[in-house]
């Protein structure tokens, strides 16, 4: 169903206010050959009426022949930034740069957010972005979740399909995703409504089952049969199962990297206005799968790189799988049970409001 010019602009200025967007800031447009044009033209116009300075800057694919999905964050690493010096420049004097072409975690954009940038990523079509509007509820809400990872040491996720993992964490930080950027030098992505952290390298042990109606992204279907990983010493190390896994095993391989077996980010949604079943009214690609990640009490792992908080691991393969029915259990606190986040658990006074 289309959503309205007016009702985007409004959406896009709910978002730039909670990114505090001052008149007279720099704010640069980034598109590519998949930017949805009313998202486009609604985030210029809104940016433009606040009293922003707007620029559009176009930057061209890459990696279209080595991909096997067109999905833009099914490959990561080199971007379109990669060697141009010219839109570094640029986006290192913006003070907000809306990503509507998908820059990806790579070594330029962590660059430019020291540079003190924004990066806000906004990809999925205009009635996803319009029904997930961040809101200040959902800055508590992450910040409360994130708040029972902090300083923890070992996340335990079981499942009756058979999951049982122990991944011991703590080296990284946790990364919180609430959908706007009102700090200097920060990336998030509109929608969101999750927050995740990655395993302590090599440390993550037993076994994960992608049970029937698990979802896999960027293949962005439900498999129908199970697939279950056996995890040694942070990487999968077996790939079991009937079609779905085969499709899966072959997918992983493809990438010719051992590294794309490797257990990376760890955490579970909170957003309740995603929903598990989006994936299933949608032509494939015609979203990226954001509700699947973010969807209320989802375990979301996903396998591949971790340089994006620091960690060695670079690889192009990146695939993310959000579980329903798991059960989350904290140095010995059970956070999400069945698939239901424990909401009495989430402490909203501990969380300072977004000035
Ligand atoms: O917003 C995102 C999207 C994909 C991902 O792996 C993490 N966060």
């Amino acid at each position: 169903m289309a959503v309205s010019d007016s009702d985007m602009i409004r959406a896009w200025t709910q978002v730039l206010t909670l990114s505090k967007l001052q008149p007279g800031q720099i704010v640069t447009i980034l598109t590519g050959e998949g930017t949805h044009p009313q998202n486009l033209r609604t985030a210029e116009i809104a940016a433009t009426t606040m009293g922003a300075v707007v620029s559009r800057l176009y930057l061209p694919p890459v990696n279209g022949e080595k991909s096997l999905s067109r999905d833009p964050l099914a490959y990561l690493g080199t971007t379109p930034l990669t060697g141009n010096a010219a839109a570094i420049a640029a986006l290192k004097a913006s003070d907000l740069v809306l990503d509507l072409m998908t820059l990806l975690f790579s070594p330029e954009q962590h660059d430019i957010l020291a540079s003190g940038t924004k990066i806000l990523l906004a990809v999925e079509p205009p009635e996803i972005l319009a029904r997930i509007v961040p809101t200040i509820e959902d800055y508590h809400r992450v910040k409360a979740g994130a708040a029972l990872l902090e300083n923890k040491k070992v996340m335990h996720v079981t499942s009756p399909a058979g999951t049982d993992i122990r991944l011991p964490m703590g080296e990284f930080p946790v990364v919180k995703e609430y959908g706007f950027v009102e700090e200097p030098g920060r990336w998030d992505h509109w929608p969101s409504g999750f927050f995740f952290t990655f395993p302590n390298e090599g440390q993550s042990q037993g076994r994960i089952v992608i049970d029937k109606g698990d979802i896999l992204l960027p293949q962005k279907y439900y498999v129908s049969t199970p697939i279950t990983l056996t995890v040694k010493d942070g990487f999968a190390t077996d790939i079991e199962g009937d079609i779905d896994a085969e499709l899966l095993r072959e997918y992983t391989a493809s990438f010719n990297d051992p590294e794309a077996y490797a257990i990376s980010h760890i955490g579970w949604g909170l957003q309740t206005r995603a929903y598990w079943n989006t994936l299933s009214l949608y032509d494939r690609e015609a979203t990226i799968g954001m509700d699947a990640r973010a969807f209320n009490g989802n375990f979301l792992f996903s396998l591949g790189p971790n340089n994006e908080a620091g960690g060695s691991r670079t690889t192009t393969c990146h695939i993310d799988i959000p579980l329903r029915n798991c059960t989350i259990d904290v140095d010995g606190t059970v956070v999400v049970k069945d698939g239901k986040v424990l909401e009495e658990l989430m402490d909203y006074q501990r969380s300072t409001p977004a000035k």
